[in-house]
């Protein structure tokens, strides 16, 4: 299997700022992916940002599994971190999130009552792995075009400041990772869900693990989308990625039929996944 890494430049220069920015802002909005809220946890932003109070924003749950999302709100819950879930596109509004954010920061932002201080916008900073959502959740905050979304990775490549009402202004960050996964299921995660460039990971690779997992948690999908014998999934999963290439009439062409399963997994013709399935209270999500 080929090792899958994507570190480049502008993310290395996008952590530096954010480590020189960090100071000037009240809450760091994290927005994670739904589908895989563990693998796209950035071990940086925890790094980053230890000391600064969070929202966490699972991004396109309209594409993840319905019940391991309400899981992972319970384990959020259950960790004392405040949470949403959210489909960017379109269920959110800019008040529904100050709302949360002012809750987060009721305690500073009393404090600074008390001291007679000038009423001000919160200031957040959002982060989050590339094609997060986190430039279609902005257009909505700001409500207009402020930034370039795009279904590739690493569309947004710098820094600038937004103003979503008298309550809240935004830093808006690239989408980074980081220069080393943790092991190759993040790095499969990241980019069987669309987070990592296409020409950077092999195709087949990255089928493999999805039918193996797909196999494992959500079986009925896989048979009814590719018309699957049952015996079919106990076939190895080089001969299954075989039998699926048949089935959908692309003959020994595996590589087309791995790109074919990757699409129809992103683009929910196999339903709402997830990859990261929640913890239980008591476990850590690191
Ligand atoms: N189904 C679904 N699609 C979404 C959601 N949020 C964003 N998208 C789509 O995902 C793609 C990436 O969205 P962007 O907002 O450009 O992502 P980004 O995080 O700004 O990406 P970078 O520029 O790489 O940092 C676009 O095609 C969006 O339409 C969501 O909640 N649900």
């Amino acid at each position: 299997m080929s090792t899958i890494q994507w570190f480049p430049g502008h993310m290395a220069k996008a952590i530096r700022q954010m480590e020189e920015n960090i100071h000037l802002v009240d809450i760091v909005f994290e927005l994670v992916d739904a589908r895989i809220p563990a693998a796209s946890r950035n071990p940086e932003i925890a790094r980053i940002a230890q000391h600064k109070p969070h929202l966490i924003i699972l991004t396109k749950k309209d594409l993840a599994d319905p019940q391991q999302t309400a899981a992972w709100m319970t384990y959020y819950r259950s960790q004392g971190l405040a949470a949403i879930a959210i489909d960017s596109r379109a269920n959110v509004t800019p008040k529904q999130i100050t709302k949360i954010a002012s809750s987060v920061l009721a305690d500073k932002l009393a404090n600074e009552r008390e001291k007679g201080l000038k009423e001000r916008p919160m200031r957040a900073m959002t982060v989050g792995v590339p094609n997060v959502g986190k430039s279609t959740l902005l257009n909505h905050l700001v409500n207009r075009k402020a930034t370039v979304t795009g279904d590739t990775p690493g569309v947004t490549k710098g820094q600038q400041w937004l103003r979503s009402s008298k309550h809240l202004e935004l830093l808006d960050t690239p989408g980074i990772l980081w220069p080393k996964f943790k092991d190759q299921t993040t790095a499969q995660e990241l980019a069987l869900t669309g987070a990592i460039k296409e020409k950077l990971y092999a195709k087949d690779d990255v089928a493999l693990y999805g039918l193996n997992f797909f196999r494992q948690y959500y079986a009925p999908a896989l048979t009814e989308r590719y018309h699957l014998a049952p015996a079919d999934l106990e076939l190895s999963d080089v001969d299954l990625l075989l039998k699926i290439t048949e089935k959908v009439g692309m003959r020994d062409d595996y590589e087309r039929a791995s790109e074919r399963f990757i699409l129809d997994a992103r683009h929910r013709k196999l339903g709402g996944f997830t990859l990261d399935r929640a913890p239980k209270g008591d476990e850590s999500d690191e």
